[in-house]
């Protein structure tokens, strides 16, 4: 079988090495350019060492032609928001089809993109073809998509954690607190004041409360999955350690229920699901390092309902998922290079 040509953009920074060392071990891929604006004409090796004696292939400038001279059909999108939807057009034009690790194609409408993103969408034209790349939930839509909007880290905890209870309409729809934290690795590896060591290393804090651009996105998942609109509140926190995202998340039940039925109504609901697992034991984000594993815990507290959340955000995060979708995309194992 030939081999998908693929191409990475924005690959100096953390989700592209990520995407590289799961695509190069991917049976049906081939990795035929990667690109960057600082380290164009350097090896992939060179920039990030992990690489070295696995993939030297130099880095290049963005060039649509470029990529459509070396025959590629499938763009990864490691660009930040607001880069991603200015240079994504001339792509999909080309006939290729694109994952975006940006929340660029997220969020449906672009007035709720200008309101949490404050900044106007630049191409609604693609937006409204744009699938959102969550597998568990959207996989029929995925495999037949041009584009396709990789979920956000946070909101993939969020999502799925809460989206057996919103489906089957056991929970109150108001006010669900999701207080989540995450490692550093998460903010990207272009430098930041936040991100310097001496910053957030031994510390602890809130950000983005009330106003986290995830907040939508969350929303607008659960208000597919439950048939009408869910309002939640969404607390990150940086947490000194280098990988992983672990989510608390709180809500209220609707009718009186026990944990045993609880418990059933998840593993029913994940069942066939390969990268959720629903635990008996509390996770933590050490058991799902490195791996594509979103684990779950669900238990009853003084009457309401607590579920545990654990992934990496870099790899079920943003680069494994991507790996989940271009498989459903180009009719893959769903679990190609991830296990
Ligand atoms: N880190 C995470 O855990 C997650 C990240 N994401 C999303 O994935 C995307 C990539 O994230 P991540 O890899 O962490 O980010 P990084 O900051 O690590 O890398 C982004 C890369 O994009 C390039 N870049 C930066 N600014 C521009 C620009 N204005 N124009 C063109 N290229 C630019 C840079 O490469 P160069 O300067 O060499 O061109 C940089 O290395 C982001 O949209 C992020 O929000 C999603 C889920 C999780
Ligand atoms: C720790 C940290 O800073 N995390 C990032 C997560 C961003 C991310 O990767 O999500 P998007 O793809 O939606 O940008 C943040 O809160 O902005």
């Amino acid at each position: 079988m030939n081999k998908v040509k693929c191409a990475v953009l924005g690959g100096s920074g953390y989700t592209a090495v990520e995407l590289l060392k799961i695509l190069l071990r991917h049976p049906h891929a081939e990795v035929v350019a990667v690109t960057s604006r600082q380290e164009a004409g350097k090896p992939v090796s060179a920039v990030h060492p992990v690489l070295t004696n696995r993939f030297d292939l130099p880095m290049e400038n963005l060039d649509p032609a470029a990529l459509q001279a070396k025959g590629v059909e499938c763009v990864f999108g490691c660009l930040p928001h607001g880069t991603s939807m200015e240079v994504i057009p001339p792509l999909l034009d080309l006939g290729m089809r694109v994952i975006d690790l940006s929340a660029d194609y997220r969020l449906a409408d672009p007035v709720v993109y200008a309101e949490w993103y404050k900044e106007t969408h630049h191409d609604t034209a693609n937006l409204e073809h744009a699938v959102y790349g969550l597998p568990e939930l959207f996989a029929n839509a995925i495999r037949g998509a041009k584009l396709v909007a990789n979920p956000g880290c946070y909101p993939q905890t969020g999502i799925l954690g809460l989206a057996p209870l919103i489906r089957a309409n056991l929970i109150e729809r108001e006010g669900i607190i999701i207080d989540s934290k995450s490692g550093v690795s998460g903010a990207g590896r272009t430098p930041k004041l936040s991100t310097l060591f001496p910053e957030c290393n031994e510390s602890v804090s809130a950000y983005g409360i009330g106003t986290h651009r995830h907040t939508p996105e969350i929303e607008q998942a659960l208000s597919i999955v439950g048939d009408g609109p869910v309002q939640v509140i969404f607390t990150p926190h940086l947490m000194p350690m280098d990988r992983g995202i672990f989510s608390t998340i709180y809500a209220t039940p609707r009718l009186p229920l026990d944990e045993g039925r609880l418990v059933k109504i998840y593993k029913e609901y994940y069942r066939g699901k390969p990268f959720v697992r629903v635990r008996d034991t509390l996770p933590a984000t050490k058991d799902t390092a490195h791996t594509n594993y979103l684990d779950l815990y669900v238990k009853l507290v003084r009457g309401r309902i607590l579920i545990l959340a654990a992934e990496d955000n870099l790899v079920r995060g943003a680069s494994g998922v991507a790996v989940q979708n271009f498989n459903l995309m180009f009719g893959f194992d769903e679990t190609t290079a991830l296990e």
